[in-house]
């Protein structure tokens, strides 16, 4: 059966909801593809459609599970729903990276937990300018209680420099939204016009080289490798000439042979857009997530570099002792996941809430430049928030 090309007829935006395990950011992400394919621009992900493992849906080129696609009346999004537990941080950090808006997912039952906050942390580390608040379990909370908790979300957004004054912060009931009712479909289509009135339209770095860190990588029969992930910047077209950058053995290079992004066949992509993309010719273990996928000669991969790094405090679920020159914990780079050792050079120890120069040295090559954001992690869970200065 052919495929209908993807139009592009509006403007597209990269967004997802975070927030505390179990505050119910499936079922409000599935009760939002509810209302709009009631509306007629979006298609209806079923919760248990969306919360699966990538691999058990791979199929055809299609592109991490995890996200869902629909359309408001002025706009296309790209939708990522993250897991709320802390082991995935990792994928919070990748996955925010490319957010241009993120959906603050709050119960009005619980108020702020620990991973509310580190995940709040996390976006202003990764770059995600702009939040808007799911008070969510509406339907279960009453209305003293979930205003407290309204202000506590207003706190720890001002706290993070995101002006929680002005952030917009909406009511909702993803169950019952789901379930049809009135007075909660209501209030979705409600936090749908926030986020279309609050997340402005981003200045898509489209003249820049391409690259794309790669999310995921699947074989199709007959067809070949495919990877998936958003373009960070540039342009990609049918044809173009690439090289994937990581591995040990060096510079892969191929060539595109065919775009999508949701199943839909594209003729290029930019800065901003989820795709998947078939590369000529590329054997299936020569590419792994980590790896990036960029324009012929625009990037060097490197390991030591220069960084200012922001050691979590022991309240912000980071350490309670001070690291040390010889530190060696786990760096995650883009979509990258590689151990580093730490040098503090003068300094003698960098306490938790402290912000440090330091230099760090990769256990092996990756793609890096300066202003790139990276998080430190240490059995299972965040220490740091950095970003590269300089590359040596
Ligand atoms: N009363 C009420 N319960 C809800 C609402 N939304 C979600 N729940 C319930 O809260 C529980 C968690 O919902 P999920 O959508 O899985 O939460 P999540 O944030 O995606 O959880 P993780 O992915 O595990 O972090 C489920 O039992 C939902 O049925 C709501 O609006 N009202
Ligand atoms: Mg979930």
């Amino acid at each position: 059966m052919p495929k209908t090309a993807y139009v592009r007829t509006k403007p597209h935006l990269n967004i997802g909801t975070m927030g505390h395990v179990d505050h119910g950011k499936t079922t409000l992400t599935a009760a939002i593809t509810k209302v709009l394919s009631e509306r007629g621009t979006g298609t209806f992900v079923p919760f248990d459609r969306i919360d699966r493992a990538p691999e058990e849906a791979a199929r055809g080129i299609t592109i991490n599970i995890a996200h869902v696609e629909y359309e408001t009346d002025t706009r296309h999004y790209a939708h990522v729903d993250m897991p709320g537990h802390a082991d995935y941080i990792k994928n919070m950090v990748t996955g925010a990276a490319q957010l241009d808006g993120a959906i603050l997912v709050v119960s009005a039952l619980d108020g702020i937990m620990p991973q509310t906050a580190e995940h709040v942390l996390l976006a202003r580390q990764v770059g995600v300018d702009h939040i808007v608040v799911a008070l969510n379990k509406a339907d279960a909370g009453d209305d003293e209680l979930t205003d407290l908790v309204e202000l506590e979300v207003r706190e720890l957004l001002s706290a993070n420099g995101y002006g929680g004054e002005s952030v917009p912060v909406v009511r909702v009931s993803g169950l019952r939204a789901l379930e049809g009712d009135p007075r909660w479909t209501e209030a979705v289509v409600a936090l749908l016009d926030a986020v279309d009135t609050y997340v402005p339209i981003p200045v898509r770095y489209t003249d820049a080289p391409f690259l794309l860190p790669v999310e995921n990588v699947l074989t199709i029969t007959g067809r070949g490798t495919v990877v998936t992930g958003a373009v960070e910047r540039g342009t990609v077209r049918v044809g173009d000439r690439i090289e994937v950058l990581g591995a040990d053995s060096g510079p892969q290079p191929s060539t595109v042979t065919s775009l999508e992004t949701f199943g839909k066949p594209m003729e290029s992509a930019e800065a901003g857009d989820n795709v998947a993309l078939l590369l000529r010719g590329m054997p299936r273990d020569a590419i792994r997530r980590g790896h990036v996928v960029a324009a012929p000669d625009s990037v060097v991969p490197s390991r030591r570099f220069t960084a200012q790094v922001y050691v979590l405090s022991a309240a912000e679920g980071g350490r309670t002792t001070p690291i040390t020159t010889g530190y060696r914990p786990q760096f995650y780079i883009r979509t990258a996941d590689v151990v580093g050792d730490i040098d503090l050079g003068d300094l003698a120890v960098a306490r938790p809430g402290d912000t440090v120069a330091l230099t760090v040295e990769l256990g092996r090559d990756v793609p890096l430049e300066a202003g790139l954001g990276f998080a430190i992690r240490e059995g299972g869970r965040t220490v740091g928030a950095g970003t590269v200065t300089e590359l040596i």
